[in-house]
Order: C-alpha cells, then sequence, then structure tokens
C-alpha cells in the first residue's frame, strides 16, 4: 500500500507538474504551424471545441513568364553593353532590336510588378487571416490546456481516490477475514457448546429418569412408611416408656457404677498396698533363707570319671540339706579306714536333679530383681564340676541353664507387672575378668584391647564400668543371641582336667528399671557369675604347667579367695547385726569384689518411692 500511495502521489506531482513545461502557444513560435500532439486524437474526441487543422500556407504562384525567382525581381539598371556595339552599322539594326527586346521586358516587367504587388497583397491577405487563425489556434490551445488541466486534475482525484477505494476495499477485505475466522471459530464454539449441552442434556434425561424413578420408588416407600410410621408411632410411645423405665434404672445403675469405682479405687489401692507388703514380705522370705545362700549341685558321673572313689551320701531327704562324702583308706597298720565328712548346705541337688530343679530354688530371686533389689548368682566349683553346665546349660529347652532361665523370668514378671501399672526397661552388659584384667564380651570386636575401671556412685549406689557396651534388652530370645555371641570370645584354655576350661571369670548383669502409673520407681539388678575353676595347680597342670597357666591359677585363686573373704565377711556381719555396722569388707581385693560391691552389700537393696505417694 504505502508503495502504491507513493506511486499515485508521485503521479499526481508529475501530472500537476505537466502543464507548466507546456510551452506558451503562440508567445515564442506564432508563425509555426500546430502539429497535432499524441494526446490530441483523444482531445479531439473528447471535446467537441478543437479547432481544425491548419492548411500549409501556400506559395505565390508565379507566370510562366517570370524564369527567376521572385526574390530575384528585375532592376532598373541599364542592361549590360553588348557586343554590337563596336560597329555602328551593326549598331541601328541591334539598337532596334534591342530597344524592342527592352520594351518588351519593360512591359514583362511591369506586368510581372503588377502581378508581383498583387500577389503581395493576396500574401499579405493570406498571412492576415493565417495570423487570425494562429490566434484563434491559441486561444483555442489555451482553453485545450487548462480542459487538459482540469481533466488531468479531474484524473488524478479520481485515481486517489481509486486508491483511497483500493484501501478501503484492502482493508475490508482483511476485517471481512478476520469477522469471517471469527465467524468461524464462534461457529466451531458454538457447535462444541451444542455437543456439550446435548451430552448434558443426555445425561440430565438419563438422570431425570432416574430420579422419576426414584421419586416412584420412594413414593412406593413413602407409602410403606407412612404405614410403618403409623406402626413406628405406636411402637415410640411403647419404647418411650420403656426407655423412662431404663433411664430410672440408668440412674440407678449410674449410681452403683460410682460405687463401683470407689470400691475399686479403693481395691487398686489395696492391690498397691497389697504388692508393698508383698516385696516387703517376699525380701523378708528371702531374708529369712538368708541374704547369702550356699546350693550344691553333684553332677552325675561322666564316662570320664575313671577314677570315682568318694561315696557320696544324700542322707536328709526332707529338706536336701546334707551331704555326706564316705572315703576309705589303708592305715599305717594296714587296717582299712573309714572317713566320713558331713557337709551342710542351704540346698544340695543330686546328681538326678534337672536344671528346671536347680532353678526352682533361684527362681524367687529373679522376682526380688523386679522388686528393686540387686542379686547375684555365682557357680563356684573346680574345673569340669558343671559350673559352665549350671550358669549355661545346653542347646535344649531342658538342659536351658541359670542364665537363660532367669532372664526369662525377668522378663515374664515384667510382663506380669503390667497388669499394676509397672513398665520396665532392660539393659545388660556381659564381660570377663581374666588375670584381674577386664574383657567386654559385647564389644565390636572379637579382642576388647581397651583398658575398663570400676566406677561407684556413692549418691545412687550404681556400678558402672567404663568404655563397656551396656546394650538395651527386648526379649529373652535377644539375651539367648547376645550370650551365644558373648560366650565365643571368652578366654578358653585347655587343661588336663577339662579341654574347655574356662580361665576367667565371666559377668552377666541385666539392670532393670521400673516406674509405675502411680509414679514409683525402682531399680534392680541381675549379677549371674560363671567363676573360673578352683583347681590347684599340680592338680590342673601336673608338672607341665606353663607361667603363662601359673599366673592364670594365682589370679583365679586370689580372686577366689577374696570372694571368699568378702562372703565370709558378709555373713559374719549379717550374724552380728547391727553390732556389725560399720564392719570392713575387703571388696577391693579384688576386681571381681570390687566390680559386685553394690550387689553384695546389704545397702543394695533399693526401693525408690517419690514423696507424697
Ligand atoms: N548336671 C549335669 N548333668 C549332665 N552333665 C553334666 C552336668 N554337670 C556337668 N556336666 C557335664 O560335665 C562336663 C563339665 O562340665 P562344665 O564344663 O560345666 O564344667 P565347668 O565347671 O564349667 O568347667 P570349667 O571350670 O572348665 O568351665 C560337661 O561335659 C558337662 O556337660
Amino acid at each position: 500500500m504505502p508503495t502504491l500511495k507513493r506511486k499515485v502521489s508521485e503521479e499526481e506531482d508529475e501530472a500537476l507538474d505537466q502543464p507548466r513545461k507546456l510551452p506558451a502557444i503562440g508567445a515564442s513560435r506564432p508563425t509555426r504551424t500546430l502539429q497535432p500532439s499524441r494526446t490530441a486524437p483523444n482531445l479531439t474526441k473528447a471535446g467537441p471545441s478543437i479547432p481544425k487543422p491548419l492548411t500549409k500556407p501556400r506559395a505565390p504562384t508565379l507566370t510562366r513568364s517570370t524564369t527567376r525567382g521572385t526574390s530575384a525581381p528585375p532592376t532598373s539598371r541599364p542592361p549590360p553593353p553588348t557586343r554590337a556595339t563596336r560597329s555602328v552599322s551593326g549598331r541601328s539594326a541591334a539598337t532596334t532590336t534591342e530597344d524592342k527586346r527592352f520594351s518588351e521586358l519593360k512591359t514583362q516587367l511591369s506586368s510581372i510588378e503588377s502581378a508581383r504587388a498583387a500577389d503581395a497583397a493576396r500574401l499579405a491577405q493570406d498571412m492576415e487571416a493565417e495570423r487570425a487563425k494562429v490566434v484563434e489556434l491559441q486561444e483555442n490551445h489555451a482553453a485545450i490546456s487548462r480542459e487538459l488541466a482540469t481533466a488531468r486534475n479531474h484524473d488524478l482525484s479520481q485515481r486517489r481516490e481509486l486508491v483511497h477505494a483500493t484501501d478501503e476495499i484492502e482493508a475490508l477485505k482483511k476485517r471481512h477475514a478476520r469477522e469471517v475466522l471469527d465467524l468461524e471459530m464462534d461457529v466451531k464454539q458454538r457447535e462444541r457448546e451444542s455437543r456439550e449441552v446435548k451430552e448434558d442434556l443426555r445425561l440430565c434425561r438419563g438422570d431425570l429418569e432416574r430420579e422419576r424413578e426414584a421419586v416412584s420408588s420412594l413414593r412406593s416407600t413413602l407409602a410403606m412408611q407412612s404405614t410403618t410410621h403409623l406402626t413406628l408411632t405406636t411402637q415410640n410411645q411403647v419404647l418411650q416408656s420403656q426407655l423412662d423405665a431404663n433411664a430410672r434404672m440408668l440412674k440407678e445403675l449410674t449410681g452403683k457404677l460410682e460405687e463401683a469405682d470407689s470400691l475399686l479405687e479403693e481395691k487398686t489401692r489395696e492391690v498397691r498396698d497389697g504388692e508393698i507388703v508383698r516385696r516387703k514380705l517376699h525380701n523378708m522370705v528371702q531374708e529369712l533363707k538368708g541374704n547369702i545362700r550356699v546350693f550344691c549341685r553333684v553332677r552325675p558321673v561322666l564316662p570320664s570319671d575313671s577314677d570315682v572313689e568318694a561315696n557320696m551320701l544324700f542322707p536328709d531327704k526332707r529338706e536336701h540339706k546334707e551331704i555326706v562324702l564316705e572315703s576309705s583308706s589303708e592305715s599305717a597298720t594296714g587296717q582299712e579306714r573309714k572317713e566320713v565328712y558331713n557337709f551342710g548346705f542351704d540346698k544340695v541337688f543330686e546328681p538326678s536333679a534337672t536344671q528346671a530343679d536347680v532353678f526352682e530354688e533361684i527362681s524367687m530371686l529373679a522376682q526380688s530383681c523386679t522388686d528393686g533389689y540387686n542379686v547375684c548368682i555365682f557357680a563356684y566349683g573346680q574345673t569340669g564340676s558343671g559350673k559352665s553346665f549350671t550358669m549355661e546349660g545346653g542347646p535344649t529347652e531342658e538342659t536351658a541353664g541359670m542364665i537363660p532361665r532367669a532372664v526369662e523370668q525377668v522378663f515374664r514378671v515384667a510382663d506380669e507387672m503390667k497388669s499394676k501399672g509397672w513398665e520396665y526397661t532392660m539393659e545388660g552388659q556381659f564381660l570377663e575378668i581374666y588375670n584381674e584384667t577386664i574383657n567386654d564380651l559385647l564389644g565390636a570386636h572379637d579382642f576388647d584391647k581397651k583398658k575398663h575401671e570400676i566406677k561407684h556412685d556413692p549418691k545412687t549406689g550404681a556400678t558402672r564400668v567404663t568404655d563397656i557396651n551396656v546394650l538395651p534388652l527386648h526379649s529373652a530370645s535377644h539375651v539367648r543371641t547376645l550370650l551365644a555371641t558373648a560366650q565365643k570370645r571368652r578366654s578358653v584354655a585347655a587343661t588336663l582336667m577339662n579341654e574347655r576350661s574356662s580361665r576367667s571369670h565371666s559377668v552377666f548383669t541385666l539392670r532393670i528399671k521400673g516406674v509405675c502409673a502411680t509414679g514409683e520407681r525402682c531399680e534392680g539388678s541381675l549379677n549371674l557369675v560363671d567363676l573360673a575353676g578352683s583347681e590347684r595347680l599340680n592338680v590342673s597342670f601336673g608338672n607341665g604347667a606353663t607361667a603363662e597357666r601359673v599366673k592364670e591359677t594365682q589370679a583365679i585363686n586370689k580372686s577366689l579367695s577374696a570372694l571368699g573373704d568378702v562372703i565370709a565377711a558378709l555373713g559374719e556381719k549379717g550374724a552380728a547385726g547391727p553390732a556389725a555396722e560399720g564392719k570392713h569388707i575387703p571388696y577391693r581385693n579384688s576386681k571381681l569384689t570390687y566390680l559386685l560391691q553394690n550387689s553384695l552389700s546389704g545397702n543394695s537393696k533399693t526401693l525408690v518411692r517419690p514423696p507424697g505417694l
């Protein structure tokens, strides 16, 4: 469009300039005959006032007698002298002829001049006529130029209008195309909407149909409900009367429930008090039985026991507290001498006693542990006497030893105590004391290189071994797995008397913490100790005892002796009663007794009751 407009404007300018380029007709070349221009035929056709083409001015017609041109009129000069003048005779004849000739010429000349004058007059007339025609033509030309200018202007304006109209047509076309596009989109949108509306309508019809069905079924239901309503109204009245009766009954029952609640509260209090009493009684029973008790278990004779000489008797068939050893030897005189040794224990287990029989006697200690007391169970005896069997036992349930049974019992008691509002958390540690050095049996590595120290808290009475692993215990089976792992790590040395003789003391400690719903707390521990063999050096190793074995045995015997001293001192103190308060107990003489100090001393039994309860 801009190009077209520019072209049009250029044409306009050109057209506007054209009249100015036209020569001023008749001004510069008035006598020139006008030739029709290239556009003249159009203009001739277009305008009615176009002048007729001009005729070419004719040349003046000369008579035949005038042989020379009009531009060379005869002069009045005398004729040139001729050759006839050279002789006088000849000159007269000749002069006559020439005079004649001259007069003829004169006549001819005058006629020519008159003809020339006539021609000049006619020419002047023609010229005048031609000039008039030229003037007329100039006027015609001016008129035609004006008309031409007007026509050009008209043409220009028409072209402008044409361009304008073309622009408008273009714009209209675009708008039309846009409108058509919009309309098409609108039509599509409408079609889509129409389809949606049709779909909605179809769904609505379906809904309506269903609603109608529902309404009809509801109507029938309503009819039935009306009948039912009547029936129900009657029933409701009956029920209302029953409800009133029930409300009265409920009131009575609420009263009874409140009574029952208060009774329950009272009973709960009684149970709690009973639990405290039970604990006290249980402890009392244990104390009456003896805070330190010594049981003796005789293992059956094994095929490997070839040289058994002693005869064992169990005369106390009622309380099983005695054992008699009989042996015979030859006196210096050669007579047979019978020796009888009587030993008394808190309990004696015959070789036929099972693991369950032994545990029955100590199971009450597990209860003491959950009641918040510290309990220690030691297995003492010479190598091969059955300590490990008693403490750890075999793989079957029947042969399971005291440690797994005690742990199971503690978990069972803790479970039972839940009904009395007690929640328990348990944790355990397992260590061995070898040559007065502590090794962690639950450490991350097989060989424990850490140096452990025993720390006692005098305020709480708690004992802690530095850098030892204390693991949370979740179940009895979890404890069994830990024990199996720990057992593999124990220092074992071959001896003459038992090929798997333990050369160290192993101490498994289970700590139990209980919290009651009332806020009461208790904390106890169960220490299960498998002591190292108590044999004599020459019996165990014969003469082949190495320096290491000698050192091991000395350490074992020293610590066993220290334990014996502590137990003896505790026994004396217990027997002396309050008078022996402050008596020195040599716990520090060995790692074992120092470790178990708080579990062996009488002060270790703790029961914490929060203030105000
Ligand atoms: N009551 C028992 N019934 C059956 N076998 C037993 C009994 N007591 C011990 N034994 C067996 O006697 C052998 C030695 O027992 P055990 O290893 O328990 O002795 P120990 O005193 O622990 O020895 P050590 O001090 O070397 O560890 C084992 O083979 C064990 O199975």
